[in-house]
């Protein structure tokens, strides 16, 4: 049966990439969507920007909403120190499967804890399954209805903390509008816009920054 595209970027990734180098991967899989099959990956253009603010916050513990394929794990995971932890959340076996194979062949498997289920069921218990009390970066990045509820839920479970970052991927394209108002509005959030484009395109699109302010 014919493979499937996330597949497809796996092998784009084994032919193109060095094991072991973060930036050959990510290059790999750029070069594989701009010029074979477009894939939802947040891209170079929106990455550079996910690279600036993971620079900026330094975190030691990051929560990622929707691996997919594992691309923006990856750009986070190799700018991570030593020691830090990220827990990256994917409820698609087939997505979940292609994304270790990509963790592994950038050599991050110490760094990143991918977990197959919903953000909904696992959210609640990431201190008793993980041992991580908050987190002080989270990327958005899984189905656009799902930023609010789990950031309401977030805060309910408490894993937020005074300045904890949300990082949001695709707030104008396809869009999270429930989302940009409740942050843009919220007394609790000190929210940015980075003014982008959609992966791979000339569309606009960006990403949004929230800082909660506990
Ligand atoms: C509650 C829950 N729990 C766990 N995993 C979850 C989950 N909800 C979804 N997932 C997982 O996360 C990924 C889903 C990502 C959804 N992303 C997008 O839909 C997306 C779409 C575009 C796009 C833009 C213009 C177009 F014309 C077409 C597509 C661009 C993007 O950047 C996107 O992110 C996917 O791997 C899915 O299994
Ligand atoms: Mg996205």
């Amino acid at each position: 049966t014919r493979s499937t595209r996330p597949q497809r970027l796996l092998g784009a990734v084994q032919k193109n990439a060095t094991r072991g180098d973060p930036c050959s991967v990510i290059q790999a899989i750029d070069h594989f969507c701009r010029n074979k099959e477009w894939a939802m990956n947040v891209g170079d253009e929106k990455g550079c920007i996910l690279d600036a603010v993971v620079s900026e916050v330094n975190p030691a513990t990051v929560l990622e909403l929707g691996t997919y394929c594992g691309y923006s794990t990856v750009r986070i995971a190799r700018l991570l120190p030593p020691d830090a932890k990220l827990i990256t959340l994917e409820f698609n076996p087939d997505f979940a499967a292609i994304a270790r194979q990509v963790i592994a062949w950038a050599g991050l498997e110490e760094k990143v804890q991918l977990v197959e289920g919903a953000s909904g069921d696992w959210i609640p218990r990431m201190k008793e399954q993980f041992g991580v009390k908050t987190f002080d970066l989270v990327f958005l990045d899984h189905w656009k209805d799902r930023y609010l509820p789990d950031t309401k839920l977030m805060e309910e479970c408490g894993i937020l903390r005074k300045g904890s970052v949300l990082l949001a991927d695709n707030v104008i394209c396809p869009g999270t509008p429930d989302y940009l108002e409740f942050v843009r509005n919220s007394p609790r959030y000190e929210s940015q816009y980075f003014k982008s484009h959609l992966e791979y395109t000339k569309v606009e699109d960006g990403l949004e920054k929230s800082v909660f302010l506990g």
